[in-house]
């Protein structure tokens, strides 16, 4: 359930008003009593307030059309990510090329706290070469779709049963981490998925992966299969989602709706086409599912530094609209946004931007500008006007805001100037007359005019 405003408020930050808890690990469920009461009663299943990040820029991302990372941008993009918080870096894999083993090898040496992983294909050859790198885990991956199994490799079900568990003994055998995924799983027969992953599941994989390799799965097709799958497999369930379809965060949210432990992440979504769910994008949907979780894992503030270092990387701007980070995530516009906002963020924010270690911003310069935001200019701008003359200066500033855009400067020269003319005016006025007092009485008085002077009233001034 999203916070309500009365509990952002409260909070200041967004938070939903949990008490502290402590993590379960994946697979654990959460004590009831210590969920938000306005919450429905929790769902068993859900891992919304408990999943893993597997980080993929350096695998999926590089995937990118513009990627290209030699070592020590590797290096530099894997020590921010670990930096960052997520759970598992995923690399690419080592039998692509000589520089991708050498760089694999040298990362696994940085000793990160997260887990380095890398990414091969089903077979037996890449598997050797994969072990030997000194990676804590091993991401294998063959296509079962009709399309993948035709026209990618050629094998059919039975093939590909038999080197999935050859791989995995293998990888097994040396005691690391061993995932099993299908490639293009949503256009995969059900009847030959479930076969396969009962069978991996069996001989003791830590996790199988479902692919939405095309980008073609539905929230409502993930939390099927999902759940279709938890209630066959035992061990965690990885999921990986292409953007193709505008899905690729939404999926992931009900892929931990339905059960799944692991989400594949890259910064900005960089991934082959139009990339996968994008790390900030996860971040903003979790953290209004599961404040504490995220905010107690993850070091939010460090997701623009780590989005400008792979966009500067890849050489693509961070997008105007993008989660979080993009310029104008948190700037409020409208005149009936801006004064409810100034009152209290909740009204028109489900993040606060806070936790991310940005400012909020409310724009008020545009024909859409209502007299609040004027008011709150003219307060930063340390002015004293009354409401009436904000009201003056608010359909001044329209008035010229109809006929071209305007920048703050605009907006700040017309208060000023729209100020001096009513202090001018009121320096036109006896002073007397402003203080309400006798004429006679005045003189000799310091008085304070409605713009807030002090004046000394003199028989001149009469
Ligand atoms: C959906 C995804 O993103 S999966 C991950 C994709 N990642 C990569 O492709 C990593 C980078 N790839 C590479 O460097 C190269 O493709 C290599 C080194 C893996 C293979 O290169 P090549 O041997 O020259 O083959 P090529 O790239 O032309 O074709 C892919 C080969 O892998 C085989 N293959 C594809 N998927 C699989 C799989 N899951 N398991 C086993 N073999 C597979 C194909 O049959 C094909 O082999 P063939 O044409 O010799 O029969
Ligand atoms: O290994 C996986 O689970 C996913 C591979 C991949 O990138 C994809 O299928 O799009
Ligand atoms: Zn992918």
């Amino acid at each position: 359930m999203c916070p309500t405003p009365t509990e952002h408020a409260a909070n200041g930050n967004g938070a939903a008003a949990n008490g502290k808890e402590s993590f379960k690990k994946v697979g654990e469920s959460k004590p009831i009593n210590s969920r938000n009461p306005y919450q429905p009663v929790p769902d068993f299943l859900s891992n919304v307030g408990n999943f893993k990040i597997i980080e993929s820029t350096l695998r999926e991302g590089e995937q990118f059309a513009n990627a290209f990372f030699d070592t020590a941008k590797k290096i530099e993009i894997a020590k921010a990510l670990d930096d960052f918080g997520v759970d598992y870096i995923e690399l690419t894999s080592p039998a692509a090329s000589e520089q991708s083993r050498a760089d694999c090898e040298a990362i696994c040496k940085l000793g990160l706290k997260a887990k380095i992983l890398t990414h091969i294909r089903c077979h037996m050859d890449d598997a050797r070469i994969a072990v030997e790198t000194g990676v804590d885990g091993v991401d294998v991956v063959i296509g079962t779709s009709s399309f993948l199994r035709e026209h990618s490799h050629g094998k059919d079900m039975d093939y590909i049963h038999r080197s999935a568990i050859e791989v995995i003994e293998f990888v097994k055998s040396k005691n690391i981490e061993i995932r099993f995924s299908s490639e293009d799983s949503f256009r995969s027969d059900l009847v030959d998925l479930l076969g396969i992953y009962r069978a991996v599941d069996k001989i003791g994989v830590n996790r199988v992966g479902i692919a939405d390799t095309v980008g073609c799965a539905s929230p409502r097709q993930v939390y099927d299969l999902i759940r279709t799958l938890r209630g066959v497999v035992s061990c965690d369930i990885e999921t990986h989602f292409h953007n193709d379809t505008g899905c690729a965060v939404a999926n992931a949210y009900c892929a931990l709706e339905a059960g799944a432990t692991h989400i594949d992440t890259s910064v900005l979504g960089i991934g082959e086409r139009n990339g996968i769910t994008p790390l900030g994008g996860l971040m903003a949907r979790m953290i209004v599912a599961d404040r504490d979780y995220v905010m107690s894992k993850y070091k939010l503030e460090k997701l623009r530094d780590l989005e400008n270092l792979v966009a500067e990387a890849v050489e693509v701007n961070i997008p105007f609209n993008n989660y979080i980070t993009g310029f104008c995530a948190f700037t409020h516009k409208a005149g009936i946004h801006a004064k409810a906002i100034l009152q209290n963020p909740s009204t028109y924010e489900i993040i606060n931007p806070a936790d991310f270690g940005l400012t909020r911003y409310v724009h008020f310069a545009s024909r859409l500008t209502g007299w609040n935001a004027i008011k709150s200019r003219v307060e930063q701008l340390d002015l004293d006007m009354t409401d009436a003359q904000v009201k003056e200066c608010t359909a001044k500033i329209k008035q010229l805001a109809d006929i071209r855009p305007l920048n703050v400067d605009d907006v700040d020269s017309i208060i000023r100037q729209y100020h001096a003319e009513v202090r001018n005016q009121h320096k036109n006025i006896r002073p007397a007359e402003i203080a309400g007092l006798d004429e006679a009485a005045a003189v000799g008085k310091r008085i304070r005019t409605d713009t807030g002077e002090d004046m000394a009233v003199d028989s001149t001034a009469l």
